[in-house]
């Protein structure tokens, strides 16, 4: 689709979604709204929202676009034929022509474990009744009070409650299937469900897979409880198998008889949006219709069946009231299937089963892995075969080992197959976002590699001195590298040997995938992938991939890709055995607060050890001085401190008991520090992915684990964003006032340049956060609070320049340098 019709669909979307904002409001809806703002804040923070949903859309089908031409461009210098006018289909990932591009983004949402990339209005697929069709079951009262019966819709409890317990899957040999059992009696309920009219819903007459397959991408079955999907890898499912209809068709049909059965009501094109419509019953405003998702694709995301108005349908049953007695139900249950399975993160199989190398085998065994965890099994024979993966799993499950025991598969075999060269080619190459990140994967692959001479594996960081990088990399030439795109990006850049070698590799590995696509780290990315050969197998993991992440995935992913999810839509994103709760107060409590938790924590456990993330490094630097002022034991660990710092912290910390790590977003995700106890999350984390993400430093391989996240009361709407999570919201503890007179005088101790850089670095932060939703005076009317909490009389001033550049120019409450 062309960047203009996405920008004029959005813009649309974005015009209705405000619209029915205002309307509501006017209609006497409530006054206030999450966060304390008014209807008109609200109202800007959505439109906002959206225009910036917009320009980030239009921004990725940009990059999408370029890469496109780059990739056009060097085919022709390369003297290869023009690949858009004859893409080789073969090659996979080797440049597509504009319609196979939208038709690879239409077969992505199409495929099963794509529902989440479908908005909450992509209806049922099927042709509205005529009104007033009543079918013969007797004694119906519709809601308006008419007898008889429309034809109803599904009865979605119904299919959780019942057809889900008809659904078993099995592993017999590694790869899940579903293996559709259904009886008969739930069979025709499902039927009966679907009314006589079994056109109007797809493949009934078929066997029962989509709906069998939909449950499993959804949510756990009773007796295995991470159940992953292959959606990649699944047939499309054609009403008529043997009708020869064409693609798109058969991804629509396939769409009708499963995914489509679960109403989706919003108006709003965005997650966000959507869950806002349903919280206020905003599903309920009338002749909204909308046919395709906010991520359109062109004539392939049209439905060949028109989707049922929903006036038609909401007249009859309360949509939003269904829709979230369905997702309390859902999440209930998942809660209860994961209490009851989750006690290990283990699975059945064992590594000596699953076809890798005997020297790794014993490798593992060494190191006390006898069995795969689910996250491995799930994925280890697909990866074996070669096939490019999008893998998410919980944290702490085995993700890293997940993706290192294929890279050494594929050093081994690559190994095997070319003649022994003093410099071999880099055959893997693992990017990560954090160097603290990339020295664990390292060591991991170390322990994995013990066995195997000759296969070395080096790290590439930034903090180090990029000419040792280099002697490095020739008196020690190594298979497998592990880097952070940018310390990568100086040395391809800079021309070095490393370019060359690049030529022969293998496999990419993204871990944090979700986090190297994201706009911080996206050019670096797209830099990167340019230089490797087409030719590769891809694994993107992480805990989390949001549907963007999904979308842009491509970037690095083949088309036939499979998508390995093994937590499951609508589940619990976070391990079961987390206690997660919640405390709302204002800043000049926050010190006390979390002095009170931590002496409260250490007082109950003895072996303790926890992570107290901030908002940046200044703050996280002001929080550790101030916690030792308090004599607590504490490090502190955030990107200000010089590299070689970072790495005896990040040692200490891992073997360590009875030590509290102040830090900021660097140890956030994928470190793994065993038995972390306590997560304090001070101040909103950056979005929903990084609170998942630090809270899953504790309660790693199926542990015990607490989180406690503490807000101001301006704070409280990013509950809002995670609401979907089991977080328990606690009174507020009773504070010494001891503790209060003792905490300022330690603050008071605390060198006043470091307040002040903390001020800066907190006004930056949520600055940043577009989702605060604050205009730029109230933001600066807040800062000055935290100001105040920190013993500041008054708020430092701001270099011309940064207040330009943060637009805050003549923002009252801003002071300028003079
Ligand atoms: N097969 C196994 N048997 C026993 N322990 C394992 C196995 N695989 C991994 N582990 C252990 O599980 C823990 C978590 O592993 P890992 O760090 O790979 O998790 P992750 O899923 O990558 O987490 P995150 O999402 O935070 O990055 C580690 O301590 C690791 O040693």
């Amino acid at each position: 689709m062309s960047p203009s019709i996405l920008l004029e669909r959005h813009r649309a979307l974005s015009k209705l979604l405000c619209n029915l904002i205002f309307t509501r409001d006017m209609g006497g809806g409530p006054r206030t709204f999450p966060g304390g703002v008014n209807k008109w804040q609200w109202k800007r923070m959505h439109e906002k929202r959206a225009r910036e949903k917009e320009k980030r859309l239009l921004e990725q089908e940009k990059q999408l676009y370029q890469a496109r031409i780059r990739s056009q461009v060097r085919a022709k210098l390369a003297g290869k034929p023009d690949p858009y006018s004859n893409p080789d289909p073969s090659m996979g990932h080797g440049p597509m022509s504009p319609t196979d591009h939208i038709k690879a983004l239409a077969s992505r949402f199409m495929k099963e474990g794509a529902e989440d990339l479908w908005n909450e209005d992509d209806g049922p697929l099927k042709s509205p009744p005529p009104r007033g069709t009543f079918n013969e079951r007797p004694g119906f009262v519709g809601p308006n009070g008419r007898r008889g019966s429309i034809r109803s819709p599904i009865d979605l409890r119904q299919l959780i409650s019942e057809g889900r317990e008809n659904v078993n899957f099995t592993n017999p040999s590694g790869t899940y299937e579903n293996r559709r059992n259904y009886s008969g009696q739930s069979w025709r309920k499902f039927r009966r469900n679907e009314s006589s009219d079994e056109d109007d819903y797809g493949p009934l007459n078929e066997s029962p897979k989509p709906f069998a397959r939909n449950l499993a991408g959804n949510r756990r079955d009773m007796n295995s409880k991470e159940i992953p999907k292959i959606s990649g890898q699944r047939p499309r499912v054609s009403k008529d198998e043997n009708s020869g209809s064409d693609f798109e068709g058969e991804s629509v049909k396939y769409f009708g008889g499963s995914c489509s059965r679960w109403p989706r009501l919003s108006v709003g094109g965005g997650e966000e949006e959507e869950n806002e419509g349903i919280m206020r019953g905003r599903g309920r405003e009338r002749g909204v219709r909308k046919v395709g998702s906010s991520a359109s694709l062109g004539k392939y995301d049209v439905k060949i069946k028109k989707r049922v108005p929903l006036q038609s349908l909401e007249e009859e049953v309360d949509f939003p009231l269904q829709v979230e007695l369905i997702r309390h139900q859902l999440s209930k249950k998942s809660l209860v299937d994961e209490k009851r399975g989750e006690e290990s993160i283990l699975s059945q199989k064992r590594f000596d089963e699953c076809g890798i190398s005997p020297l790794t085998v014993k490798a593992l065994s060494a190191a006390g892995y006898v069995q795969m965890t689910r996250v491995q099994e799930a994925t280890l024979s697909a990866c074996l075969e070669g096939k490019d993966a999008l893998v998410k799993a919980k944290t702490g499950t085995g993700k890293s080992a997940a993706f290192l025991l294929p890279a050494i598969e594929t050093v081994l075999k690559a190994s095997s197959n070319t003649a022994i060269q003093r410099v071999p080619p880099i055959y893997v190459l693992i990017l990560c976002p954090t160097r603290e990140l990339a020295s664990q994967l390292a060591a991991e692959a170390n322990a994995m590699l013990k066995y195997h001479d000759g296969v070395c594996v080096q790290t590439l960081v930034g903090g180090t001195r990029f000419k040792d990088d280099q002697k490095r990399l020739e008196s020690d030439p190594c298979q497998i590298i592990v880097a952070t795109p940018g310390r990568l990006l100086d040395h391809i850049e800079n021309k070095s040997s490393l370019s060359l070698r690049l030529m022969g590799l293998k496999m990419l590995v993204l871990d944090e995938a979700d986090h190297l696509l994201d706009l911080g780290f996206r050019k670096d990315m797209e830099k990167i992938v340019d230089c490797l050969p087409r030719q590769r197998q891809s694994l993107l993991f992480s805990a989390t991939v949001p549907k963007e992440v999904r979308r842009i995935s491509q970037l690095v992913l083949k088309r036939e890709h499979a998508f390995i999810d093994t937590v499951g839509l609508g589940c619990v994103e976070t391990p079961a055995k987390i206690r997660q709760s919640c405390l709302i107060a204002s800043h000049e409590l926050h010190f006390q607060i979390v002095h009170h938790l931590l002496k409260e924590h250490i007082s109950q456990t003895p072996d303790y050890k926890v992570i107290v993330f901030c908002t940046t490094g200044m703050v996280t630097s002001l929080m550790c001085l101030l916690l030792r002022e308090m004599k607590m034991n504490v490090r502190e660990l955030h990107s200000r401190k010089p590299q070689l710092y970072r790495t005896r912290i990040s040692d200490e910390f891992r073997e360590s008991k009875r030590l509290i790590l102040v830090s900021s977003d660097v140890s956030a995700r994928g470190m793994n520090y065993p038995d972390v106890t306590l997560v304090t999350q001070i101040g909103i984390p950056s979005d929903r992915e990084q609170y998942i993400h630090r809270l899953g430093r504790t309660g790693r391989e199926g542990k015990e684990g607490e989180g406690i996240l503490l807000l101001a009361p301006w704070e409280e709407y990013f509950l809002d964003e995670i609401r979907d999570l089991p977080l328990e919201k606690v009174p507020l503890p009773h504070l010494d006032p001891n503790i209060k007179l003792k905490m300022e005088d330690s603050l008071a101790k605390i060198d006043t340049s470091v307040k002040e850089s903390a001020y800066h670095a907190w006004l930056g932060y949520y600055n940043s956060i577009r989702e605060i939703g604050r205009d730029k005076t109230t933001l600066v009317k807040l800062a000055n609070q935290f100001c105040q909490s920190i013993g500041l009389q008054k708020p430092p001033a701001l270099f011309r320049k940064t207040a330009l550049k943060m637009g805050l120019k003549d923002i009252p409450g801003i002071r300028i340098r003079k």
